[in-house]
């Protein structure tokens, strides 16, 4: 139901009051007549009122009856109710499809509807336009492909990026996802298939962080695929050809950067599902040079940290033991390797001391537990890497039934993308090993290759275990009334606050320290009372409060780290200025909210 009293409910209340008041500033569109009703930034379909029917030549090109914006609201989401309705019973594949294709019809029809409906329906829509439908989305993309959205540059555009940028639309970006599809969640190199993930993350930067959708570009790099399914497939619609390696690839990837930050200086670019090696390696070339960041890496950190901060505090332990924690992280992969590295240094900023940061860390990979003994170590797994039998029973490759027996951690958390690793033997055995309240986070995505589910998590793990997952699952009834409590532990908490924060400060680089406030305003978010209920992050329905937070901690970092250059007509000493909560109430201000604008036609 589309209900503006909603917001009164929310933690947004006040600011999205003085939102709703405000009238609506008119919008410039430089086109006419039937254009505009194909254009989804501009359409109102039948919302047009019979005076901008007038100005903009669309008289007689629309049914005469004008349907209001709250009407056009309910009929979307009464054709949704039905859809759910008639396809009862059918398997999930297909009722999943058939409710992102509804969703990306009006997406491709009408955004300011469709902005609008996701908002306000966040919890129920996020799953099929985001993790886990965009899996599914992904794998069949080009069968489902009927209208393009983004950019595409491939391999075949070497020396032509330059002037490619400049066939966007938009005069103006602010948020870039990028991917070159080569690891989607954990479905693997799914090619150009892979642009339904900068889609999907760039829908909830709208949502989250209300970034104006008419200045987001999701973009696919096509340097080929290894996927031989692909190649082989007749609908493919990427490059086919094997992956570009080694110097080729990077020179395709520095080409793209320099050509977005010609055209747009200010942009900021987040580096989504790429394979580790280039994951690391992008970050490290790049982030120095211009306003990036990788979600993967860094956004999965933040997220994991704050998520590993409220276990310790959901055991009754005060922070200050968070370095006694034991934790097993299983996937030692850029996310896994991004968690470690975040913790490492919260445990350092803690103790004082970096050697014996990771003495309760433990990792491991496809091989089992990571020793120093391991054949070509990854010198970035190298940190985490165990002496051999420093701990009785734990030698290099130990599985991880034998490490989670020997270890008796306290938190086994997940990232390996392999669905069912933490089975019913691994989950009994975390429960004997005598930790106040395990937690396990079965980060994975999507939802088929989470390390297990919820329901067998709280079965053989046990009631009292703190629970989250990468993609949803829903709430298990454990009997006699009582919830087990399931969590959503996804980058999503933190990339639009980290985007939004960094834009609106003007930050040149993204800044470790900017990370870590990202990180300890979610810590902090939740209340003593949620986190003894198990509840470690806010629900999905107030991602904009949360956004706004982390958005206003990014950007005093950025101001404390003097990397804010300032944004529009708000300097960096006026930044400076600000207190705490006027940070906030700032990065509100600059949120897009989906009404409908006059529009006022200029040649
Ligand atoms: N919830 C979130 O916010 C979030 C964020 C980022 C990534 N992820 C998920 O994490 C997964 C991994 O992402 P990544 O970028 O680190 O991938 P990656 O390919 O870089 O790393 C995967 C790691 O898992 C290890 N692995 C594979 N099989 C294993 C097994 N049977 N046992 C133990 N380890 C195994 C690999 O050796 C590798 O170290 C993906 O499914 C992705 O969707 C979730
Ligand atoms: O996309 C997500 O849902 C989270 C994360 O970025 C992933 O790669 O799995
Ligand atoms: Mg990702």
């Amino acid at each position: 139901m589309w209900n503006l009293t909603r917001f009164a409910s929310s933690r947004l209340s006040r600011t999205r009051r003085l939102f709703s008041s405000a009238i609506p500033g008119p919008c410039i569109v430089h086109k006419r007549g039937i254009d505009i009703l194909h254009d989804p930034w501009f359409n109102k379909d039948t919302g047009f009122p019979l005076t901008e029917r007038d100005r903009l030549g669309l008289r007689g090109l629309l049914p005469p009856r004008v349907i209001s914006f709250e009407q056009q609201y309910d009929r979307f989401m009464d054709s949704y109710h039905s859809l759910e309705k008639n396809t009862k019973g059918q398997p999930d594949s297909v009722i999943a499809l058939a409710k992102w294709r509804i969703l990306n019809r009006l997406h491709d029809r009408n955004e300011t509807l469709y902005y609008r409906v996701l908002m306000d329906n966040i919890k129920d829509f996020a799953p099929i336009i985001y993790t886990p439908t965009v899996g599914l989305v992904c794998q069949n993309y080009s069968g489902l492909f009927r209208r393009p959205r983004g950019m595409y540059f491939s391999a075949k555009d070497k020396r032509e990026m330059m002037s490619m940028i400049y066939n966007w639309p938009s005069q103006h970006v602010d948020m870039i996802v990028l991917t070159d599809g080569s690891r989607i969640l954990g479905l693997g190199d799914l090619g150009v298939q892979g642009i339904g993930i900068p889609i999907g993350k760039l829908d909830m930067y709208v949502a989250a962080a209300g970034i104006n959708p008419q200045r987001i570009l999701p973009v696919m790099l096509d340097v080929g695929t290894n996927n031989q399914k692909l190649l082989e497939d007749r609908l493919y619609l990427g490059l086919r050809q094997p992956r570009l390696e080694g110097e080729e690839y990077l020179s395709i990837v520095d080409e793209f950067m320099e050509a977005v930050h010609t055209r747009w200086p200010k942009a900021i670019v987040q580096f989504e599902d790429f394979q580790m090696k280039w994951a690391f390696e992008t970050l490290d070339r790049y982030r120095k040079r211009f306003c990036m960041f990788n979600d993967d890496i860094q956004g999965t950190a933040g997220v994991a940290l704050a998520g590993l901060l409220g276990s310790a505090r959901a055991q009754g332990r005060s922070l200050a033991n968070f370095p006694d924690q034991k934790i097993v992280v299983v996937g030692a992969g850029s996310a896994g390797l991004g968690v470690l590295s975040m913790a490492v240094q919260a445990v350092t900023r803690m103790t004082g001391k970096h050697e014996t940061a990771a003495q309760n860390f433990f990792l491991l990979d496809k091989d089992g537990l990571i020793t120093k003994e391991r054949k070509n170590l990854d010198p970035a797994a190298a940190a985490f890497a165990k002496v051999p039998g420093h701990i009785a029973g734990l030698t290099e490759g130990a599985s991880l039934l034998e490490v989670v027996k020997t270890v008796k951690p306290d938190v086994l958390l997940g990232l390996s993308g392999v669905g069912g690793v933490f089975n019913e033997e691994v989950l009994k055995a975390l429960r004997e090993s005598g930790s106040t309240r395990p937690a396990i986070f079965a980060m994975s995505n999507p939802t088929m290759n989470a390390e297990c589910t919820a329901a067998d998590a709280f079965k053989h793990a046990g009631e009292n275990i703190v629970f989250a997952s990468g993609s949803p699952f829903e709430n298990i009834q454990l009997g006699n009334g009582k919830v087990g409590y399931v969590n959503q532990a996804n980058n999503m908490y933190l990339f639009p606050g980290i985007g939004l924060g960094s834009l609106v400060s003007g930050a040149r680089f993204i800044t470790d320290g900017m990370l870590q406030a990202a990180a300890e305003c979610l810590a902090s978010y939740m209340s003593d009372e949620e986190i003894q209920k198990g509840i470690l992050y806010p629900s999905v329905n107030s991602i904009r409060h949360i956004t706004a937070e982390v958005g206003g901690s990014v950007l005093r970092a950025a101001v404390a780290e003097g990397v804010a250059e300032g944004h529009g007509e708000v300097g960096p000493n006026e930044l400076a200025n600000m207190s705490k909560e006027e940070t906030v109430e700032y990065v509100f201000q600059n949120m897009w909210f989906p009404v409908y604008n006059p529009l006022v036609h200029e040649k």
